[in-house]
């Protein structure tokens, strides 16, 4: 086996990440795991052709032992029994690190993942930014001459760092000439620089893992975390992992997942936008009873999705593990108090669910936002540090709860084809600046949120859904139609011809074939678009 990187110095300090010692772990792992991630991915298109076939899942019988059993997970290490505020963000630039660290939030999930795009340049970046973190050695001068460096007077957030799904590929660091799994390479270069130091302090290393389909997809991380610390000489069960329940198929395991992790489990998350994405995604062609109403309409009190809430909070809490609540996406202005004022309230009346109904804790996007969600969760907890201790025996969650797609109030609209063409190209052209999340109209898009937009379309087109507000059937012509208007309407927007061609023409192009080409569903928005990026 021979590990090439292909670009050494894309920023000041790569040298320090990119070590001879660091990149022989990384391609350790690759020798060890990389071939059962390639398996498992297969193993999601035969379960999902299977399911959409079907037109239905359901919890394994194979694994009714474990649901039935009685075990828990590892107790909560220190720094992890309080998680009532977790701020999530970009691990790069290091403004936004900066920012994370001290926004007065427990817990901040360094997201390498959805609010990343994995330029090789913010790859780096992130992790130079989070050995920094880790030694509490982070300061950063703005061309304007603002000096960000890291409070003393309150308690930094602990760090949780999201590495990418198991889908995406790593095109700089190559093994026999191929593409590492991006999800090896950002555990791998941050466990081996920063594990044993996070260890001696009881600051981690704590992760989050996004976008897993299966039990067996949680297993193998765990036989990851078992050789990582075991290589590094730290004792088993020092890492702590968080898993999003953010795909339908992961939804029927969560105990499973759970049970595989857990000497490292130390909960679960409701990823809400990604679990919308993989329901459209994986019946796309199952017909009516999964077409969605307009994205806008789908909320959190859609009885699938409250099923699926209250399902994870139970199991969580019955596990002794915490339940994490997801992200509001709306997002305050400082320039528009009316905006701020709306998300705010918002955000406030969504976290009060989540408080009320169990959760341990729950996700902001925006630093100004850590304090509502702080006095929601302090309302609720009083002087306990969680509510694990809520079982929620009462909670009866049957499969066809899950997917009662059809229970979603709302309406599928020529309004809301229009935002989600509008949307998927605008975030796109973000993405392929190297931006992984951005507002707009006031609403967090991320990768998530991008995925939910370019899939419905998909998914309406398909279905040949007839629009509630103009009667209109949507077909590849129609959707193509509104594609271009919305482009036009986006370089209007934009007013810079050379940054319209360079990232909004691509991004246009590449909407295009997701939505009303010929050539397939594709898995992925960010597979294609990481083709596109350097
Ligand atoms: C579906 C999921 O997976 S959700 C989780 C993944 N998604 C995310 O994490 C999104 C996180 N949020 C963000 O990236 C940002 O809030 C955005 C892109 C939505 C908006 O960012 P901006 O347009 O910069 O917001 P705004 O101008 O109001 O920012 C004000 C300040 O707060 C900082 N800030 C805003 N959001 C964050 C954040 N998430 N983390 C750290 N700092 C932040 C900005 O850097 C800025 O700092 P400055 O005053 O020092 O310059
Ligand atoms: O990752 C979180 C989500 O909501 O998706």
């Amino acid at each position: 086996m021979a590990l090439t990187v292909t670009d050494r110095l894309p920023v000041a300090g790569a040298d320090r990440i990119l070590t001879e010692e660091a990149l022989d772990f990384v391609e350790q792992l690759h020798v060890k795991f990389a071939a059962t991630r390639d398996g498992l991915l297969a193993d999601r298109v035969t379960a999902r052709r299977q399911a959409a076939a079907a037109g239905k899942l359901d919890f394994l019988p194979e694994t009714s032992h474990i649901r039935s059993g009685d075990w828990q997970v590892a107790p909560a290490p220190g720094k992890l029994t309080d998680r009532r505020v977790e701020m999530t963000g970009p691990a790069s630039p290091v403004k936004m690190a900066i920012n994370a660290l001290n926004s007065g939030a427990k817990v901040w999930l360094a997201d390498l993942e959805d609010a990343s795009a994995p330029t090789w340049h913010n790859v780096i970046d992130a992790q130079l930014n989070l050995y920094g973190a880790a030694r509490g050695d982070l300061a950063y001068t703005s061309e304007e001459g603002k000096e960000y460096t890291l409070r003393t007077d309150i308690p930094l957030a602990t760090v949780v760092v999201r590495p990418r799904g198991w889908h995406l590929p790593e095109n700089h660091i190559l093994i026999d000439g191929a593409p590492t799994v991006g999800a090896l390479v950002d555990f791998g270069l941050h466990f081996f620089h920063n594990a044993r130091h996070l260890a001696s302090t009881g600051d981690g290393p704590f992760y989050y893992l996004p976008k897993m389909e299966s039990h067996l997809e949680a297993r193998l991380w765990n036989e990851i975390f078992v050789f990582a610390q075991d290589e590094l000489g730290i004792p088993q069960g020092t890492i702590r992992a968080t898993v999003l329940i953010e795909t339908i198929p992961a939804a029927f395991q969560m105990e499973e997942i759970l049970y595989e992790l857990k000497d490292h489990a130390s909960g679960l998350n409701a990823g809400r936008w990604d679990y919308l994405f993989s329901i459209i995604k994986y019946f796309r062609e199952s017909g009516s009873a999964f077409v969605m109403p307009d994205r806008a309409s789908v909320s959190m009190t859609a009885p699938f999705m409250r099923a699926y809430t209250e399902l994870l909070v139970k199991t969580c809490h019955r596990r002794g593990a915490f339940a994490m609540g997801g992200m509001a996406a709306f997002i305050p202005n400082r320039r528009e108090p009316e905006i701020t004022a709306q998300a705010v309230e918002k955000v406030r009346a969504d976290k009060m669910r989540e408080a009320n109904d169990g959760f341990d804790g729950s996700w902001v996007a925006h630093p100004d936002l850590v304090d509502t969600c702080r006095e929601v969760f302090d309302s609720v907890l009083g002087d306990k540090p969680n509510q694990v201790d809520r079982l929620r025996k009462e909670v009866q969650v049957s499969a066809a709860d899950l997917l009662d797609v059809a229970s979603a109030e709302g309406e599928v609209t020529e309004a809301g084809l229009r935002l989600n063409l509008y949307v998927a190209v605008a975030y796109t052209a973000v993405w392929l600046s190297g931006n992984g999340a951005v507002a707009i109209h006031n609403l967090m898009e991320d990768a998530a949120t991008a995925e939910i937009s370019r899939t419905q379309v998909w998914q309406q087109i398909h279905n040949q859904v007839t629009l509630a507000d103009t009667g209109n059937t949507v077909t590849r012509e129609l959707a193509g139609k509104i594609l271009a208007e919305e482009v036009e309407r986006l370089r209007a927007e934009v007013n810079d011809e050379e940054a319209f061609a360079r990232y909004y023409e691509p991004a246009a192009k590449l909407i295009a074939e997701l939505t009303t080409g010929e050539g397939g569903f594709v898995e992925f928005l960010t597979l294609p678009a990481y083709e596109l990026v350097s």
